[in-house]
Parts: structure tokens; sequence; C-alpha cells
């Protein structure tokens, strides 16, 4: 197991908090459940079928049946009223287990979610989005991965965080500057090292043209604009971001160069299918995607994910559910 992932258990343990697993009916979530109740990593409810889910400890409810429905309901429809939600229709949003649980988290009722083993992001996210929103002094929601890889040699001893990975299809230059102070922030808050930020391209330093190249030099200039203190290079390439040798070759004045320890991506294409390439071929566990900018800890899942990784995804969203409360 992961340093990061003991550490991460370790402190969920040490103050429990409540996680809401809405997808009751998938087999993986049970599974994941009981593993979180054996290792004592936080108090879980899980959304579905009473009759059909039994893991000890653990409090299974029926969103149409429970007794909160109403409340939830009635709340949905004051939260969406501007947006033309009647309270028919929210009512109707309570049935859904992502809505509902999402609420739960919104009513102090739960401390965070984890979902999304067989739900699509866009599914998973978008009550999150529109229930709880983003934190306070934050205008943008983005997805990370934590990253653990046995490449000791890159990163915290083989540990990086990848984004935008899951939410923001084409951001703005400006929005991946927002996404890489988020990330910074996302580091600090689970890491010892200092960030240092590769804002990713197929150019290094304008040894390339293009869209995209200039997005991100753009993007950087941003960035230096609005946290100069932040170590942070771009356009880099991956090899140039990783490797001392290359980073020398390429861009030998950059302090991230060769020792980064965020990837930031400049698109969601390249993010989604980079954080699955490392996934894939190095065997890499991969936690996420992970929200950061929200109001609540609420964290998505891959539809390809294991029990483990569910089990990482709570210990996480605990430690962030800590974080929030202080
Ligand atoms: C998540 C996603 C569905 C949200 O966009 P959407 O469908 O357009 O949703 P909506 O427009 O209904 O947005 C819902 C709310 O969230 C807000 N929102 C959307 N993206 C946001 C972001 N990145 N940060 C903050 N708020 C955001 C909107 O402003 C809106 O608020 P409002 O309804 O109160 O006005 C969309 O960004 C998406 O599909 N992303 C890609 C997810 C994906 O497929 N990933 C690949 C696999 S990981
Ligand atoms: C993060 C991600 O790619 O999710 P999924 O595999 O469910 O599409």
């Amino acid at each position: 197991m992961s340093d990061f992932l003991n550490r991460m258990k370790s402190a969920a343990k040490a103050d429990k908090k409540t996680i809401v697993l809405p997808e009751g009916e998938d087999p993986r979530t049970i599974e994941a459940a009981k593993k979180v109740m054996e290792e004592g990593i936080a108090n879980l409810i899980i959304l579905g079928d009473p009759a059909q889910i039994d893991v000890e400890d653990v409090q299974v409810i029926d969103p149409k049946a429970s007794d909160k429905h109403e409340e939830y309901a009635q709340k949905f429809a004051e939260l969406r009223a501007k947006k033309g939600v009647t309270i028919e229709q929210a009512r109707q949003q309570m049935d859904d287990a992502t809505y509902f649980g999402t609420m739960m988290v919104k009513m102090g009722d739960a401390d965070g979610l984890v979902s999304g083993a067989c739900h699509s992001t866009a599914n998973t996210l978008r009550p999150a989005l529109q229930i709880l929103k983003t934190a306070p002094g934050t205008k943008l929601v983005s997805a990370f991965f934590i990253m653990c890889t046995d490449k000791s040699e890159f990163g915290e001893d083989g540990t990086l965080l990848f984004a935008d990975c899951g939410l923001n299809i084409d951001p703005t230059a400006d929005e991946l500057s927002e996404i890489a102070i988020a990330s910074a922030a996302s580091w600090k808050s689970f890491m010892h090292d200092e960030p240092k930020i590769a804002m990713l391209s197929f150019s290094t330093m304008g040894s390339a043209k293009g869209e995209v190249p200039e997005k991100v030099q753009q993007a950087k200039e941003l960035l230096s604009e609005k946290a100069p203190e932040l170590a942070a290079d771009g356009d880099l390439q991956l090899d140039a971001a990783l490797v001392p040798t290359v980073a020398k070759l390429k861009a030998p004045e950059s302090k991230v160069a060769g020792s980064a320890n965020i990837l930031l991506f400049p698109d969601l294409e390249a993010g989604n299918i980079g954080y699955k390439l490392v996934q894939r071929f190095a065997g890499a566990d991969a936690y996420g995607p992970l929200l950061q900018g929200i109001a609540k800890p609420v964290n998505d899942l891959s539809r390809g994910c294991s029990a483990d990784d569910i089990v990482g995804v709570v210990a996480i969203t605990s430690v962030q559910a800590q974080q929030m409360a202080k």
C-alpha cells in the first residue's frame, strides 16, 4: 500500500466522518463498504434497498421511503427556484440516489459523498455543482487524481497530482490558471513537498506552435500574476516536466522541469487519457476524480474502479471533510 494511502487511512480513522455511498446496487461499493467498516476508516450510509443490502453497522436508506424525502425536496426546490424547478420536479429528483445523497451532504446529514462506480461523471457531479456550489473565494470546480506509482524518482516518492482529468472539458487560459491554483492547494493539503506545477502541452517553452501551447503559455502568465509564489512552468512536454536530463536539454532555466509533482493537462481529452495510460500501463493506483473548489466534499469514481479504489476515495473524502470542518 502506498505511503499516501496509509496516511489518508490513518488520518481518517483519527476523526471518523460519515460518508454516504449512493450506489447500493453496485457490488464493488458493498465490498468497499465492508472493508471501510472492518478497517474503521469512516461511518457509512448506503443508499439502496434495505432488504438487499446488509453491511454490519451501516445504515441503509431507500431515498423514496425516507422520512427526509419531503424535507430535501422542499429545500432543493427552494435552492433551484431561480432555475424554474417546481416542487413536483424536486420530489422526482429526490428519488434519484445521487441527488438525495448530495442533499444529505448539503443538510449536514452526511459529511461527504463518494459515487460514480456505476454512474457517469456528468451524472455524479451535476447534483454537486447544482446543490453544493463552489467553496467561498472559488469560481471554478475542477477534478484531480492522486496517482500513486512505484516510480519513486517522480513526484513525491512516486505520487503525483494530475488535473483536470474529470470535469472541465476545454478550460480557457484563465480557467487553467484557476485549476493550477486549486491543484497547488490540494497538493499542500495532502503532501509534504512544495507543489511544482508543470503546465503540459506538446511543446516546451515555445518549441512548437499551435493553439494549445499558446493557451498554456497564457495560462502560465495569468498564474504568475495571480499567484507569483507558486513554482510553475509551461508550456512543458511531459518528458521535460519529469525527467531531469530532458529538462536540462529542453528547459534548462526552469525550476519545475525535471521535478514536477503536479501535472496540469491542457484539456480533458489529454487529462482523462493521460491518467488512464499511467493507471493501466504503469499499474498506478488512481484515486479520483476528486473535486477541488466545491463547498463540501463530493468525489467521483471511474466506472472502471475497484473496491480498493473506493476504499481509498472514502478515506480521502473523510480527510477533506476534516479539513473543511476546521
Ligand atoms: C459536469 C458537467 C455535466 C456540468 O455541466 P452541465 O451539464 O453543462 O451542467 P449544467 O450547465 O446543468 O451546470 C450545473 C451547474 O453547475 C455549474 N457548473 C458547471 N461546471 C462548473 C464548474 N466547473 N465549476 C463550477 N460550477 C460549474 C453551472 O454553472 C450550473 O450552475 P447553475 O445550474 O446553478 O446555474 C459538464 O461539465 C461535463 O459533462 N463535464 C465532463 C464530465 C465528463 O464526462 N468527464 C469524463 C469522464 S471523467
Ligand atoms: C474518470 C472517468 O474517466 O470516469 P469513467 O471511467 O466512469 O468515465
